[in-house]
């Protein structure tokens, strides 16, 4: 059976980051998966069973660095991968919980991630973020509705401006808000006095390293230079098996038109959208199970999945060839 249409377009849509954000990606593929088996018309069980994993592939070869796609694939595969099943209407009813299942933690996540952070923050806090995380509006938005009173600087983010978005929701929701250019960060946290910065992640390996958008690592040299703390949120879906073992985070590499479209000719260009930030410059990540220091992610790692590390590393569905 081929994918059907609209479970192409969400793999599209993550590709080309119309669906954007770790989290938000991880859902949108959740989702797509539980529309794949619903739209699940011919063949028998086994045809069902092949055509969820070519659409698993589909969705992971999306993009490469955000860990929270993979796990909640995997998450929703496991199901099929790990039971037996009468016929394709009860692994259909399987895919669907599970995927709900997923979105549904997700969120309450997000949600809880708001109520545990929004403690860190004191009313006359001057805040620094990067790009755009819902866990980290999450927990700006939620100190700002207790009443807490501070201002936030958000970065442009280049080259995709999504510090643009994170300016425009907290203005939405009445927090004060200064947009700065990526390269303004240090002179902002000297001039402004920046107390705190609360930034995303798209991926966390065992070692408590933080990969997330592109200029992170940057602003946490420069956090450091000035002793102010470097808090990272995030749900633990983004906490990711495969370091374990050592295995490398892949950085995406995005079109060189998104830096600058029609180049003079003899200029290259290099569009890396994430770097890693060394557990050393970060001071603690807030998840929806508490606050932890970097160096406790294996713990978490291990309690998510509880496999031997080398059964962590085997989970990464494989490469999209089906086209
Ligand atoms: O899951 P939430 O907290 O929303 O976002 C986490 C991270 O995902 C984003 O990646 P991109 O914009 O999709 O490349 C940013 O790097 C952001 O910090």
């Amino acid at each position: 059976m081929v994918v059907p249409e609209e479970v192409r377009r969400i793999a599209e849509d993550i590709q080309t980051m119309k669906i954007r954000g770790a989290g938000r990606i991880a859902r949108a593929a959740a989702r797509a998966l539980m529309i794949a088996a619903q739209e699940y018309k011919s063949g028998g069980l086994d045809e069902f069973l092949d055509y969820m994993e070519q659409v698993a592939r589909l969705l992971v070869s999306t993009r490469p660095t955000a860990v929270s796609l993979p796990n909640a694939v995997n998450y929703v595969m496991k199901v099929l991968r790990e039971n037996k099943f009468q016929d394709i209407e009860e692994a259909r009813k399987a895919v669907i919980e599970a995927a709900q299942g997923f979105i549904e933690y997700s969120e309450q996540a997000v949600k809880r991630i708001g109520e545990i952070g929004a403690r860190l923050i004191k009313t006359g806090d001057r805040i620094l973020t990067h790009c755009n995380s819902s866990a980290v509006e999450s927990i700006l938005v939620t100190a700002w509705r207790s009443g807490k009173r501070f201002h936030v600087y958000a970065t442009e983010t280049r080259p995709r401006f999504q510090g643009y978005i994170t300016a425009r929701n907290l203005a939405k929701a009445g927090i004060p808000v200064t947009l700065v250019p990526d390269s303004a960060v240090l002179q902002v946290i000297e001039a402004k006095r920046i107390t705190r910065v609360i930034v995303g992640a798209d991926t966390v390996t065992a070692n408590g390293a933080v990969i997330n958008k592109i200029g992170t690592s940057q602003i946490a040299l420069a956090a450091r230079l000035h002793r102010i703390p470097f808090i990272v949120a995030t749900e633990t879906y983004k906490f990711s098996p495969y370091t374990v073992v050592g295995q490398p985070v892949e950085i995406e590499e995005r079109p060189p038109e998104e830096v600058l479209e029609n180049p003079p000719p003899g200029i290259r260009i290099r569009n890396p959208a994430f770097d890693a930030t060394p557990p050393e410059y970060i001071d603690m990540i807030v998840t929806e199970r508490g606050i932890i220091p970097p160096k406790s992610a294996a713990l978490v790692l291990w309690e998510m999945f509880r496999r031997s590390p080398v059964e962590m590393s085997q989970l990464r569905v494989e490469e999209d060839t089906t086209g």
